[in-house]
């Protein structure tokens, strides 16, 4: 045990979304200080941190002016469209950066941490190519096969992806990804489509000084790539879970550093393929808030810290359930609360967002229950009694 560790420390969350906020309110409960940056003003985590700011994360300058004003302990980054070579700079300095630089600059794009799961380490993916022209696309969606789906190479949260069935499809695909591409980049991803069992998220602890550990399997449930309901356990072998361990462990250790990561994965009848990983809590560990003794937030600081993790426990069949705001609005009002809280271990998080579009995230359903089809109907029924208006 390193009996050295001194707190308070200052972390820097470079993103500020629902993710970051309940990280805030974890690493305050330790009496930490937290600098919250993003994009605009009042974000979530905003909401709850000592301090904030508000800069363009892609940029270089930017980053460079918040982190020689607060000289933050740690860097944790909580998004993926980061400027990451400035923080291989900030770690060259003696920043800690969450889990490492290099590890965020892996996982920025979709087609480094594909080339090093799948050419480097061996790790069975969905079969892929890439392409930065429509000609190229169709070239290589022929090689892929039908259906396939098509993704920005710089995206998250389903942004840009489409699934194609046919050659007819190709074109709209391209436009459609090129349009919700991140920055200026014009590379996409093509994959075969896997037709899987269940998805699930293996979150898995990378610690400083002690063995990687793993919480059990969430199952979730995704629509236009985005997620709208998790669960835990996810209903699969203990082999496919050793198996997917075994995976996650490779990548994580092949990647460095120490926090937590969402490892993606299908699981299709005798395989267990390996989709992508965020080096940071994952949103459909959300359901962790309610199913754990120590959630995604609390074990992401545990391991960031090198405080220790004795046991992870999975209190009871849990699930989480999405709220979406369906237009355009810059002044939020939810109703349906009360009812939605009638119900015994139901809880629900508002993420204070100060505007909404059509699919964005503002809140969150949660519940425990018999087994994960009750967790997961208790959930659902208390998501759709929000209404945001
Ligand atoms: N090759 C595939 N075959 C079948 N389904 C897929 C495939 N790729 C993606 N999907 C579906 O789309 C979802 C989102 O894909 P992916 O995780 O690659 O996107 P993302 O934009 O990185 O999402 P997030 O940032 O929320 O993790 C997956 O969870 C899965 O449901
Ligand atoms: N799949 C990644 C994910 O869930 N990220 C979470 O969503 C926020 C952005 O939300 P916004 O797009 O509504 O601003 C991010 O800041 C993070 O908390
Ligand atoms: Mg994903």
């Amino acid at each position: 045990m390193n009996n050295s560790i001194k707190l308070p420390k200052k972390l820097m969350l470079l993103g500020s979304g629902e993710l970051g906020k309940e990280f805030v309110i974890a690493a305050q409960r330790l009496g930490n200080y937290v600098i919250a940056v993003d994009r605009y003003a009042d974000a979530p985590a905003m909401q709850v941190a000592d301090c904030s700011e508000v800069i363009s994360m892609l940029s270089a300058d930017g980053l460079e002016a918040v982190v020689t004003e607060y000289q933050p302990d740690f860097i944790v980054p909580e998004i993926e469209a980061i400027r990451t070579e400035k923080l291989l700079e900030f770690e060259q300095r003696g920043i800690t950066v969450i889990p490492t630089a290099t590890a965020t600059n892996y996982t920025m794009n979709r087609d480094r941490i594909r080339e090093l799961a799948h050419q480097e380490l061996g790790i069975r993916t969905a079969k892929y190519g890439y392409a930065e022209t429509l000609a190229e696309l169709i070239t290589i969606s022929h090689e892929v096969g039908f259906p396939n789906v098509v993704k920005p190479v710089m995206s998250s949260s389903g942004k840009g992806q489409s699934v194609v069935s046919s050659t007819s499809e190709v074109e709209k695909a391209w436009n459609y990804a090129i349009a919700n591409s991140r920055g200026d980049s014009q590379k996409v991803i093509v994959e075969e489509f896997i037709n899987f069992e269940i998805e699930i998220t293996l979150l898995t602890i990378k610690q400083w000084n002690a063995p990687t550990i793993f919480c059990s399997p969430i199952g979730h449930r995704q629509e236009r790539g985005d997620y709208q309901e998790s669960w835990q356990p996810a209903a699969i072998s203990e082999d496919k879970i050793l198996q997917s361990q075994q995976i996650a462990q490779k990548v994580t250790d092949a990647l460095g550093g120490a926090g937590i990561f969402g490892v993606e994965f299908f699981i299709t009848k005798d395989e267990v393929i390996f989709s992508e990983l965020s080096p940071r809590p994952h949103d459909t560990g959300i359901v962790t808030l309610i199913s754990q003794n120590l959630n995604e937030f609390e074990l992401h600081l545990r391991a960031i810290l090198g405080l220790p993790i004795p046991h992870i426990e999975l209190l009871k069949a849990s699930a989480s359930a999405v709220i979406l705001a369906s237009e355009k609005s810059d002044s939020i009002a939810f109703t349906g609360v009360a009812d939605a809280l009638s119900e015994k271990d139901v809880d629900i998080r508002l993420f204070g967002k100060p505007s909404a579009h059509p699919y964005r995230r503002m809140g969150v359903a949660l519940a425990k229950g018999a087994d994960v089809q009750e967790a997961r109907a208790k959930a659902t029924k208390a998501a759709s009694k929000i209404t945001i208006i």
